[in-house]
């Protein structure tokens, strides 16, 4: 079977369709990919230490509000519609797997304008533009969260439940000491703290003004600050740093389901996929929605958690240093709070989501 994946922008839409791909691989050895994306989103690198074939097309996700750049960026999509279709033709898949972000757009429809069968997978509890624009051309919708089946309200036979499959990928990883490569301590209690797979301006401000009260603590902390921001954080660090801290600070964490084993604690953003891994793998953690969305998706994302006191919420209007060692102490402090939380986050875990999109994958092929 040849399967042509296309997701991109941020880690969230990449990871999930990574993550299907390695579980079929595991089922069907002789299954191929294709992965197409952009030059300039995340996933040109992630993809590289995944050994599939990636190609890229031209595009760009349009602006809020009407300008110049609207025309040069409708432009641009109708090229890439194009770019889309050769890449399509030539690879002649015998499905698209598109898992969100504004890359799927011209290549999940230009599967569909020639024929070929087609899914979108929608990680959040609200739907973003590209699958909302695609659920018309797709032959099945793979959701989430029960709340984002309104946003395809005219096509409910297309929805099926299958979750994320990164959820699977984490749950299977075999618990390892990951925290040395960090200079950590895989036996000490640890809080994992990154804001999406970008990095959070805010949540990185937050950590600096708490890094004096970290260094006291009894447990440490691995923080990824995004590649972005690295370079601002770590002149920060080297004015306030001493050799005591039980802190270590890294751009991006590439092998996170591997530090997620070890992991007591993790603080982020409530990007879906994220939450996707905490669930699956029944991690406690503090939620800090961002609040630069669309729909305020976040929020959503971390409420369906925190109804459930699978885990806690700190709004970043209300993040401060003390704030955030306030809150890490409330938790880190308190086993059995931790534990409580663990145990009503592994409840709405989808350890088996892979497996569900290839069920839906393999009924489509039957047809
Ligand atoms: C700003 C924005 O539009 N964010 C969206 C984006 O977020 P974003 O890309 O941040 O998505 P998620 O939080 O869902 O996923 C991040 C992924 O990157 C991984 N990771 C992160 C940091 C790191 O150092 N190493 C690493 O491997 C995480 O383990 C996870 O697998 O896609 C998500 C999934 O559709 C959405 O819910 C988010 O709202």
């Amino acid at each position: 079977m040849k399967i042509l994946l296309s997701g991109g922008g941020t880690g969230g839409h990449v990871y999930p369709a990574l993550a299907l791909m390695r579980r079929i691989q595991e089922v069907d050895p002789t299954a191929e990919f294709l992965y197409v994306g952009t030059e300039k989103g995340l996933e040109s690198k992630i993809v590289k230490d995944y050994n599939i074939p990636f190609a890229s097309v031209e595009i760009k996700g349009f602006k809020r509000s009407l300008s110049l750049d609207t025309f040069k960026t409708i432009r641009m999509f109708i090229s890439s519609i194009k770019q889309a279709k050769k890449i399509v033709k030539k690879y002649q898949p015998d499905i698209v797997i598109g898992t969100g972000g504004y890359v799927c757009a011209p290549v999940v429809y230009a599967a569909s304008k020639l024929g070929i069968p087609s899914i979108i997978h929608e990680q959040n509890s609200v739907a973003g533009i590209t699958n909302k624009f695609l659920s018309r051309y797709v032959t099945k919708i793979a959701i989430c969260f029960e709340e984002v089946k309104k946003d395809f309200a005219k096509y409910p036979a297309k929805i099926c439940f299958t979750g994320n499959p990164r959820a699977q990928e984490v749950s299977n990883v075999q618990k390892k000491a990951a925290l040395e490569e960090y200079n950590l301590d895989s036996k000490k209690p640890t809080v994992v703290i990154f804001g999406g797979s970008r990095g959070a301006k805010k949540i990185n401000e937050a950590f600096i003004e708490a890094l004096p009260m970290l260094a006291t603590k009894n447990y440490q902390v691995l923080m990824a600050t995004g590649d972005v921001h690295y370079e601002a954080i770590q002149n920060q660090l080297i004015k306030i740093k001493n050799d005591k801290f039980n802190v270590s600070v890294v751009s991006y964490i590439p092998n996170m389901p591997e530090v997620f084993s070890t992991a007591s604690l993790v603080v982020s953003r409530s990007g879906a996929t994220t939450l996707a891994e905490l669930t699956a793998l029944g991690l406690p953690s503090i939620l800090i929605p961002s609040p630069y969305v669309t729909n305020d998706h976040q929020t959503k994302n971390a409420e369906s958690l925190v109804n459930k006191h699978a885990a806690m919420l700190l709004k970043e209007s209300e993040l401060t240093g003390e704030k955030l060692v306030e809150t890490l102490d409330e938790l880190m402090l308190d086993p059995n709070k931790r534990q409580e939380m663990a145990e009503n986050a592994k409840k709405i875990g989808m350890p088996d989501a892979s497996d569900r999109l290839i069920e839906v994958i393999n009924e489509i092929m039957k047809k």
